[in-house]
């Protein structure tokens, strides 16, 4: 059933588990997600973010929304990294039952009045809003934050900005990154940071930048002629632990694109001579179905719908 992003998150930060919240670009994302969800009983977000509605529209938004319908799993669909208040209320109007408003490059007032903006309307039409304090490393999809100006979340800040600004949940920059290169080897996760904003506010909180790039998938990708340098993700454990703490939304985009990559240069490899869609997006979707189960049960969302 087609649900908001609190009825999914509430539960899971009572229930001291994760929420995976996957980007979709296509029919076949879609459904490995939705798909895996149904078999596992997990309850699950589906993601556009606003490259992702410029590619796919309210083509690919109405393939979410109904197969979301259909499912016997609660499902959301959220915009991810909404850059403005016009960007939030078209997604709403699109269908979207949850909006995330990434104000997080602007100064704390700023953020904070861009935020509630939002808030306000979307509740005015019964939406759950995800908001952003503080800054990952990484590439933001329209921002470059360097390493010297990523900084992680206050947790002070943090109470003032959700008594402020009314956010459904909050996105907290806990040494996380975007991509498939989160840092040399292991990415320096900030535990206390998490516990002691957890220790202090009640919502949902958010980690972005939570793949794991797999190392299985990484020289999958390789082996079937894909070129990337050394690429390292969220530790199972690490994201284990966040989630006893208040994470209850994650992330997970970079994880997806490996996946499918690997099922389709791999198909092709396979058989040069293939040209059947069917045989080559297929193959896509059960690697990109595998990877989902793993995270799924990572973050403990298995049976829990
Ligand atoms: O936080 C994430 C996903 O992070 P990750 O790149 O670890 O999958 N997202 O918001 C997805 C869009 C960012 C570009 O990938
Ligand atoms: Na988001
Ligand atoms: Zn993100």
């Amino acid at each position: 059933m087609l649900v908001t992003g609190n009825d999914i998150l509430v539960p899971a930060r009572a229930g001291h588990y994760g929420v995976g919240s996957f980007n979709t670009n296509n029919m076949e994302i879609t459904q490995a997600i939705i798909h895996t969800a149904e078999r596992l009983r997990s309850p699950v977000m589906v993601q556009m973010s606003e490259g992702a509605i410029k590619y796919g529209g309210q083509d690919l938004a109405n393939i979410v929304i109904d197969l979301a319908r259909r499912a016997t799993v609660p499902v959301a669909l959220h915009l991810d990294h909404g850059s403005s208040y016009e960007s939030a209320l078209k997604a709403i109007k699109m269908g979207f039952t949850s909006v995330m408003i990434d104000a997080s490059h602007h100064g704390f007032e700023d953020n904070v009045k861009e935020t509630k903006r939002v808030v306000e309307a979307a509740h005015a039409m019964g939406i759950s809003v995800e908001s952003e304090l503080g800054r990952l490393g990484g590439i933001e999809e329209h921002i470059v934050v360097d390493e010297k100006d990523a900084f992680l979340t206050d947790p002070e800040e943090a109470v003032q900005f959700i008594e402020q600004t009314g956010t459904d949940y909050l996105a907290i920059a806990i040494g996380t990154s975007h991509g498939a290169f989160k840092g040399k080897g292991r990415p320096y996760i900030d535990h206390a940071r998490i516990e002691k904003i957890a220790s202090l506010t009640s919502i949902p909180l958010v980690a972005h930048g939570s793949s794991g790039v797999p190392q299985e998938i990484v020289e999958r990708f390789r082996a079937a002629g894909g070129q990337i340098g050394d690429a390292a993700g969220i530790a199972d454990e690490d994201l284990q632990r966040a989630t006893q703490f208040g994470i209850a939304k994650v992330n997970v985009d970079t994880d997806l694109r490996l996946a499918s990559t690997v099922g389709i240069r791999e198909a092709l490899m396979a058989n040069p001579k293939e040209f059947d869609p069917r045989k080559i997006f297929g193959p896509a979707r059960d690697v990109m179905s595998q990877v989902i189960e793993h995270k799924m049960r990572v973050l403990g969302s298995v049976g829990k719908a």
